[in-house]
């Protein structure tokens, strides 16, 4: 029996042994698969590593990390270079900030100093033109609200013995009986007076209107005697007139030294024709305008004006009224005008402090006066002479009325000086004629010479600063 148990158990020891083997072999069957697939991928990666070192057949895998180290080298010192360069730059840049914020500093403090300069001439500027303009208006007051000066054209040219220069301020006139008279002005203009003369002689009336006074110049005198010329003048640079001169003047007063102490000025310009006593616009197609007093003021109704911003716009101005004034060749004269003339120049003006000046400059050439028995003029001549020698004769009696101190000045009687009047007024204008004397008409020049000397000892009170509205 124990022989059999000792069977037994060793059978039973012995099977459970073969258990535990077959489970063991079990487990280890279970891992087989997954042994295949690291192998599967173990060849795989094997056959990467086979075509990349194809790649480089002659090259060790000690080579090709000997070559990458190399470029791994150049690449570190590249960077390290451009490292270094940036900072260089960063330092440069820096400096640069700062020497531009020095001149950025340096600078506001010039430009306020600048400023302050520019203030304090400005100021200078503005106290020196106050004394100049009182200087001028008193030099103006001085040589009297009326002035005259004479200008004779070339008459020694001509050969005429009935005319002498006595002195700078006198001529004398010597008459076919053989008697001579000598009569004074402020100024003689004696042959060859360039047009740059006479206007250096008037500048000052010039610079009265940009001080806000009225200011009418005058030519008066003989036909053909040279108020056109003196006036308007010719083409050339030489030969222009008061006219465009007065103009350029105005403007460059204004935009130069007047605008640096703050002066704004606006002009505008009007050409008015007085015809057989009918008043035209020589600026708008010859309209025939009316004339209206209204208390102290005179009203031209409907009168054009053009803005004048440059010397050019005067050009187009004057070469409109040149082509509409009323123009006949009479016995003295070629290319005679039959009508007064009357350029004004509006102007107006403002400082930065608000102070104003409204005023007109007029510049006027008169019709020639001639005497109808003398120069024998019939039909449309006659009553053109009649109509020229009525309005200077009612001139005449204005200005005559003004030195007297008269209580009426017949103003009304004639469209020039309707249209002249608040320009002549006493107390409000500066006036200035400008004689003209013709050699070859010793008659009418003997009549012109003698009312004009007789304005000489003429004095009608200071000038009014006119200050008109705001603009
Ligand atoms: N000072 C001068 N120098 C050169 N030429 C002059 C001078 N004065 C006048 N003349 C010439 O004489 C001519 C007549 O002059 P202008 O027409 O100016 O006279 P006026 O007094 O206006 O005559 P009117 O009253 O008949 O119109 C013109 O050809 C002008 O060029």
């Amino acid at each position: 029996m124990d022989g059999v148990r000792i069977k037994n158990d060793f059978y039973n020891n012995h099977t459970n042994d073969l258990k535990h083997q077959i489970a063991q072999l079990e487990r280890k069957t279970a891992t087989i698969p997954k042994l295949e697939n690291q192998l599967h991928k173990a060849k795989n990666q094997n056959k990467v590593l086979r075509r990349e070192s194809a790649l480089f057949p002659s090259a060790s895998c000690a080579d090709v990390s000997r070559v990458e180290d190399q470029k791994v080298k150049t690449l570190r010192n590249e960077l390290a270079d451009l490292k270094l360069k940036l900072r260089q730059l960063e330092d440069d840049n820096k400096e640069k900030d700062m020497e531009n914020d020095r001149l950025i500093q340096e600078n506001r403090t010039l430009k306020r100093e600048k400023l302050k300069l520019i203030n304090c001439f400005k100021t200078q500027m503005a106290e020196k033109d106050a004394i100049i303009r009182e200087l001028n208006d008193e030099v103006v007051d001085l040589r009297g609200q009326i002035r005259v000066a004479i200008r004779v054209r070339d008459f020694e040219r001509d050969g005429s013995s009935n005319f002498s220069i006595i002195s700078q301020n006198e001529v004398q006139l010597q008459q076919t009986t053989g008697q001579s008279n000598t009569y004074s002005f402020e100024h003689v203009f004696f042959p060859p007076t360039a047009q740059s003369g006479v206007f250096g002689e008037i500048k000052e009336l010039i610079m009265c209107a940009l001080h806000g006074k009225n200011v009418c110049l005058i030519a008066y005198g003989p036909t053909g005697s040279g108020k056109t010329f003196t006036m308007r003048g010719e083409d050339s640079a030489d030969s222009e007139g008061v006219i465009p001169r007065a103009i350029r003047f105005m403007l460059e007063q204004s935009k130069r030294d007047l605008a640096m102490i703050g002066w704004n000025y606006k002009f505008q310009a009007s050409f008015i024709e007085v015809y057989n006593e009918e008043v035209y616009d020589l600026l708008d197609g010859k309209q025939k305008l009316e004339v209206k007093i209204n208390g102290s003021k005179t009203n031209v109704v409907g009168l054009k004006k053009i803005e004048i911003g440059n010397i050019s716009d005067v050009d187009v101005i004057l070469n409109l009224a040149d082509s509409q004034r009323s123009v006949a060749s009479t016995a003295s004269n070629e290319h005679s005008s039959r009508s007064h003339a009357i350029f004004q120049i509006f102007v107006d003006g403002q400082n930065a402090s608000g102070e104003m000046v409204q005023c007109c400059l007029n510049l006027v050439d008169l019709a020639g006066s001639e005497r109808a028995k003398e120069t024998q003029a019939r039909g449309k001549q006659f009553t053109e002479l009649t109509n020229i020698n009525q309005s200077l004769s009612t001139l005449k009696k204005c200005i005559r009325a003004q030195m007297t101190k008269m209580s009426h000045v017949p103003y009304r009687d004639s469209k020039l000086t309707m249209v002249l009047r608040e320009y002549l007024g006493a107390g409000s204008s500066k006036t200035m004629f400008i004689a003209h004397a013709n050699p070859r008409d010793v008659a009418e020049t003997k009549r012109t010479l003698e009312f004009t000397s007789e304005l000489r000892s003429t004095n009608l009170g200071k000038a009014v600063v006119q200050t008109g509205q705001k603009l």
